[in-house]
């Protein structure tokens, strides 16, 4: 039997010993991994690591089959999850699939107040549209509040979620490859909101999901390196994100360069007596 640990009131992420298992298969863990208040994490990996896995169980949205999880100091499966939904700030291609279309921007953002997508009864007060048109603007896009999400490129879809996400001024931001599908110019503006977010002493705590070292924005401080389920590496983000762990992470030899506080990763070339030898 599982020994079920305490929660530790400063941690807003505790995994202990977690693991997921579908049947035979491990998706991920185990996975022992504490995220602080002042933390920002990236989680990075190839496909299939393991990564949204361990984001849906920091987001309360999947319960592990072995080891103990706390998010936001409360122990999963032993706590209201509605009550602890408000408190995380989510943005994900999963949610962003379950959005109508027809949802109108604006309306998308407020109803993250109740944890449900779009307005529908619930009473909101003004000072909630006036907070949804500021996140809004936060993210650069206050002139679609109005639109229809249906309507929007993949770059404004992705700053709408990031929006909602802050809506509730959440404990914990999650965000699951927000910069996915997005071309040059659209990553490098998303990558300057979130060095912004993370430079803020205020904002929450947050986890950033990616395979790319180079959507990791400056001012990120932790990261934890996934393959097939397993840990790589994690801790501060120089001592994880390094030539070594990335071609161990993606079972190839990597070269590794940083400029302006910003990670470029590329497939080693081979040297000549490689090519000699072909
Ligand atoms: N319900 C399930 N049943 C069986 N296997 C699953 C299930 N959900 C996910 N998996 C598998 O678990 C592994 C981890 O999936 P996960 O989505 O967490 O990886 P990921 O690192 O986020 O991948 P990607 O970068 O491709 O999004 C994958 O091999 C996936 O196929």
């Amino acid at each position: 039997m599982d020994v079920v640990s305490e929660p530790d009131p400063d941690l807003l992420v505790q995994l202990d010993s977690v693991s997921v298992r579908r049947g035979t298969t491990t998706l991920v863990g185990p996975v022992s991994w504490n995220v602080e208040l002042d933390e920002r994490w990236v989680v990075l990996g190839p496909n299939g690591a393991g990564k949204t896995t361990l984001l849906k169980i920091a987001a309360a949205e999947l319960y592990p089959t072995e080891g103990t999880a706390h998010v936001l100091a409360e122990t999963l499966g032993h706590v209201d999850i509605s009550e602890l939904k408000p408190r995380i700030g989510l943005s994900s291609a999963a949610l962003a699939g379950r959005i109508p279309g027809d949802e109108v921007v604006s309306d998308l953002v407020v109803s993250a107040g109740y944890a449900v997508l779009g307005r529908w009864r619930e009473e909101y007060e003004d000072v909630d549209d006036e907070r949804a048109i500021d996140m809004l603007e936060r993210a650069g896009i206050e002139h679609l509040a109005r639109r229809t999400f249906g309507t929007l490129s993949e770059g404004e879809r992705k700053r709408v979620l990031i929006a909602r996400a802050l809506m509730t001024d959440p404990e914990l931001l999650l965000l699951d490859e927000p910069a996915a599908g997005l071309d040059l110019g659209g990553r490098e503006d998303l990558v300057a909101i979130l060095t912004e977010l993370a430079m803020n002493p205020d904002a929450p705590a947050t986890v950033l999901v990616t395979h790319h070292v180079e959507e990791i924005p400056p001012g990120f401080t932790h990261a934890m390196l996934l393959k097939e389920g397993g840990v790589v590496a994690q801790g501060l983000i120089d001592d994880v994100i390094t030539e070594e762990n990335l071609s161990t992470a993606f079972s190839q030899a990597i070269a590794l360069d940083r400029t302006d506080d910003r990670f470029f990763a590329r497939r080693k070339r081979r040297g000549p007596s490689h090519r000699r030898a072909r």
